[in-house]
């Protein structure tokens, strides 16, 4: 992911890095500048100059690299953020199923937020090194032999930064991992407001034992980790001091231009703490980079489909749907029991409207689903006009269908280029549906979807019928309409999609209607009987 980004914007990032690094070798020099007059009798206007020049210089490319790394930032984030959204929109369906819209969520808002901290975080390490490097290397030239005295401090407060890293980092990928159940429960918040509304004891035990129990978790492991970091980091601030004392006090004998080397050495050493406190700060940020990074791969890496996207819906007109011996099976691994679906076989055609029957838990919208090409059949074929559908062909089956699941999703409009007689038959049918006074369709978009639960269906019926695809799938439409609306749907609505030649399938346990069907499938335990 941040390989891929970076590849992205290697051009800007280059700059602004080149940016980044001028401007802290420039705060070295000014350092250097300042260590050189404060050891000479007189300065002369040539330096007074040179210092004038570098402290401008190490302003421009600060500000050049910072705002550089901010404008890549935004790109990033709306590229890393439509990259996911497309990777969503062609994941198999049971995958989505399976991960929960918690995962994607955090990885849309958080996780995208967290990587592109990466180009906030990098300036400040590229100074910051570049400041910490050059200043290290000052005190080199300025006296070799202390400076070698430097070298078992910087290899000890490497170690002892590293044992911590280590431990931090696991805190951090926990935190992160329980954050993904905690945003489950916030939709539960909302989701089930209602039900915890309505029961103070299972509001409790939500709010005390599931709730709070998760921002504890993640609270915790994300303190104890930033808590490693911080720990570390000052463990580096400390060393610096003890190495300072050190040097003072202790080696500096009688060097050698004895004032001049501890003034340089006093300056620098004080002067590197920032630098060296940010780049140690940059360095815990560069993890949750890396962490969140990890996690939107992760959930990415099974997003990866095999199918090839239509481009145009097909031309031809359907003449036949064949479901031969197609199984598909859940599987749960926590009590490792699974439900199948199949072998079934069954043929569907124009003009017929077919009845899925049977008790709740049977498989009728599982079958439902493999029909409409949700769910690939795990075993056995499907044939669309005799022609088998795999991968390559599968998104382009799937748009033969229109369905209203029962957990449908209604968009505020048709996703539909304006078309004023779309507008003109959408109207139509909300009158018919007795919609009209309710809700109306104007430039291919709603006037409002505050309705209550039937009529909103009532509406994703009027989204099917305007899509004109040539098989329809009601899961129980009727199943929250008055008798009235069962009537129009049973009685009216089929006849006319069957009299337009669709094929139409309706899950129903409304054994008054039976009669209305051409077929009726009964399933029990994911077999026809
Ligand atoms: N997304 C899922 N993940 C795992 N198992 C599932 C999932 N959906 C359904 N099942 C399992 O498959 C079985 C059949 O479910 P399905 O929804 O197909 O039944 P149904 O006949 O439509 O029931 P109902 O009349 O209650 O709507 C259920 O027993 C359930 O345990």
């Amino acid at each position: 992911m941040l390989s891929f980004l970076i590849r992205r914007f290697r051009g800007a990032l280059l700059a602004a890095a080149i940016a980044s690094v001028i401007s802290g070798s420039c705060s070295v020099f000014l350092v250097s500048q300042i260590n050189v007059v404060l050891a000479a009798q007189t300065t002369a206007p040539l330096q007074g100059l040179k210092f004038a020049l570098s402290a401008v210089a190490a302003m421009c490319a600060h500000m050049f690299s910072a705002m550089l790394f901010q404008n890549l930032r935004q790109r990033a984030g709306a590229e890393l953020r439509e990259y996911i959204s497309g990777q969503v929109m062609q994941a198999p369906f049971r995958y989505l199923e399976r991960v929960g819209s918690a995962s994607v969520q955090s990885a849309l808002s958080e996780h995208t937020a967290s990587v592109t901290q990466f180009f906030v975080s990098v300036p400040a390490l590229l100074t910051s090194g570049a400041i910490v490097v050059g200043c290290l290397i000052y005190l080199m030239v300025l006296s070799p032999r202390i400076f070698l005295v430097t070298l078992p401090f910087v290899a000890l407060g490497a170690f002892g930064y590293h044992l911590a890293h280590l431990k931090a980092i696991n805190y951090l990928r926990s935190g992160t991992a329980e954050q993904e159940r905690l945003f489950e429960h916030f939709r539960s918040l909302t989701e089930g407001a209602k039900e915890l509304r309505l029961n103070r004891a299972k509001r409790r035990f939500f709010s005390d034992s599931v709730l709070s129990r998760s921002i504890e978790s993640v609270r915790r492991q994300r303190t104890v980790g930033m808590s490693l970091f911080v720990a570390a980091s000052s463990w580096g601030n400390f060393l610096i001091y003890a190495f300072l004392g050190l040097v003072l006090f202790v080696i500096a004998g009688d060097i050698p231009d004895r004032a001049r080397v501890l003034t340089g050495f006093a300056l620098v050493m004080v002067y590197m703490v920032g630098p060296l406190q940010a780049l140690l700060v940059s360095i815990p940020n560069a993890n949750l980079v890396k962490v969140a990074a990890e996690r939107i791969e992760a959930l990415v890496r099974g997003m990866k489909s095999t199918e090839l996207e239509v481009t145009a819906v097909s031309e031809g007109a359907l003449r036949s749907i064949e479901l031969q011996s197609i199984r598909h099976r859940y599987h749960d691994p926590q009590s490792n029991e699974s439900f199948h679906v199949g072998p079934i076989d069954l043929r569907f055609a124009p003009g017929e409207v077919t009845f899925l029957v049977g008790g709740n838990g049977s498989g009728k919208t599982t079958l439902a689903k493999v029909l409409v090409g949700l769910y690939p059949p795990e075993a056995g074929a499907i044939l669309l006009n005799d022609e088998l559908i795999d991968d390559a062909n599968r998104d382009r089956y799937r748009q033969q269908f229109s369905a209203v699941f029962s957990d449908f999703h209604l968009f505020d409009s048709l996703l539909e280029q304006r078309r004023p007689e779309l507008d003109e038959r959408g109207n139509r049918l909300l009158a018919r549906l007795q919609l009209l006074h309710k809700v109306q369709l104007r430039e291919g978009a709603f006037t409002t979807r505050s309705l209550s639960h039937g009529q909103r269906k009532r509406l994703a019926l009027v989204v099917a019928c305007l899509e004109d695809r040539p098989v329809l799938v009601f899961d129980e439409w009727a199943a929250d309409q008055d008798p009235g609306f069962k009537n129009i749907f049973y009685r009216e609505v089929l006849a006319e999609l069957r009299e337009e030649g669709k094929s139409v399938v309706v899950i129903s346990h409304d054994d008054r209607y039976f009669d209305v069907a051409d077929r009726i499938v009964r399933l029990e335990n994911g077999l026809v009987v």
